[in-house]
């Protein structure tokens, strides 16, 4: 298998006391080596689920894998038992949750926080943990003097990438990285995801952003998957989301963006609400929401098509308009 990250026919549900909420339906995905792919949506649309079927960290119950295979360097994810997991965890696959900052334990110094990481997944001895999370300190640009240092004595910024160098401490071949950013402020954003850009470059990972903001995809990433109520309804390179868009709701994500050469008086919002994934329709899920709905979009559900290339989209009336004037 060429790809690094291979997902076909993924189906999550979440069996609650409510009812069945269908939160991935019949997801194909693939990354390559050393490859960044933005995962875009909106709230709810499964991009969490997503990225938890890929750790085996949905909650179950109520959570299940119903159908579907996740193929990570050729393993199969979904048929791993616990501790194929623990040893891939970590260790071959990493994630930075939302909210990391919750995610440092307050009573312990951040270098024994990285060290223990290293310690607990790669059996080494602690001296050598020790060494390798300053060296992974000063990867992330903190000052090995800082190690002894508590999670209150630093700045948000600074707790993000001691986040960040505990997520790749393992040299994980791949990292998800679910809304890294969105508790800093924007100038601290900014110098975050340059060095996330940075780390990448040097040290290779490949990666699955997690984000709303398709700015911050036109920056880091070279593919894309648009989800909108649990399916991938468009998929590409960045060229082909931005510059060849053909799925309306990829349109009015980008129509949404503000730009600065025009005279924006008010946000295009797109209208309408995601369906309930308790209760989805019958047919197309976005076409309440859709410009360009017909009859049939109402009666069948259309597939994941490939149009050129990587470039896939889930409609049954594409549009080509030369995309919108944003990012690349
Ligand atoms: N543990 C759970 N129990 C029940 N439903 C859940 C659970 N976790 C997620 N869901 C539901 O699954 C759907 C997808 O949720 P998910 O968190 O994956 O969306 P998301 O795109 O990551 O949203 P956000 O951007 O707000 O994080 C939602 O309808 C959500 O309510």
């Amino acid at each position: 298998m060429d790809n690094l990250l291979e997902i076909k026919g993924l189906r999550v549900a979440f069996h609650t006391d409510d009812g069945t909420v269908h939160a991935l339906n019949d997801v194909d995905l693939e990354l390559g080596d050393g490859e960044t792919l933005g995962l875009v949506g909106e709230t709810g649309a499964g991009k969490t689920t997503l990225a938890r079927s890929i750790m085996r960290l949905i909650p179950s119950p109520p959570g299940v894998i119903e159908a579907g295979e996740i193929f990570f360097e050729g393993r199969d994810l979904v048929g791993a038992d616990i501790s194929e997991m623990l040893g891939i965890r970590g260790n071959r696959i990493s994630m930075i949750f939302q909210d990391p900052m919750s995610a440092l334990n307050p009573v312990i110094t951040i270098g024994d926080q990285i060290a223990e990481v290293i310690g607990v997944h790669q059996k080494v001895s602690h001296k050598e943990a020790w060494e390798r999370a300053l060296l992974m300190l000063g990867t992330v640009g903190i000052s090995a003097d800082r190690a002894g240092d508590y999670p209150h004595q630093f700045s948000g910024g600074m707790k993000q990438r001691v986040v960040i160098a505990i997520a790749l401490a393992c040299n994980p071949t791949l990292l998800i990285a679910d809304e890294p950013t969105t508790a800093l402020d924007v100038t601290i954003q900014a110098q975050v995801l340059e060095m996330m850009a940075d780390l990448k470059k040097k040290l290779g990972t490949a990666t699955i952003l997690i984000t709303h903001d398709l700015g911050i995809v036109a920056q880091m990433c070279e593919n894309v998957a648009i989800l909108y109520a649990g399916e991938i309804v468009e998929a590409g390179t960045v060229h082909d989301i931005f510059k060849r868009t053909l799925h309306p709701y990829t349109e009015g994500l980008l129509a949404a963006i503000p730009k600065i050469n025009e005279n924006v008086t008010r946000l295009r919002p797109i209208d309408g609400l995601m369906p309930d994934p308790m209760a989805l329709p019958e047919g197309c899920a976005f076409r309440e929401r859709c410009t360009y709905a017909t009859d049939l979009c109402r009666t069948a559900r259309p597939a994941l098509s490939v149009t050129e290339g990587r470039h896939k989209v889930r409609c049954f009336h594409p549009i080509l308009k030369g995309g919108a004037s944003y990012g690349q």
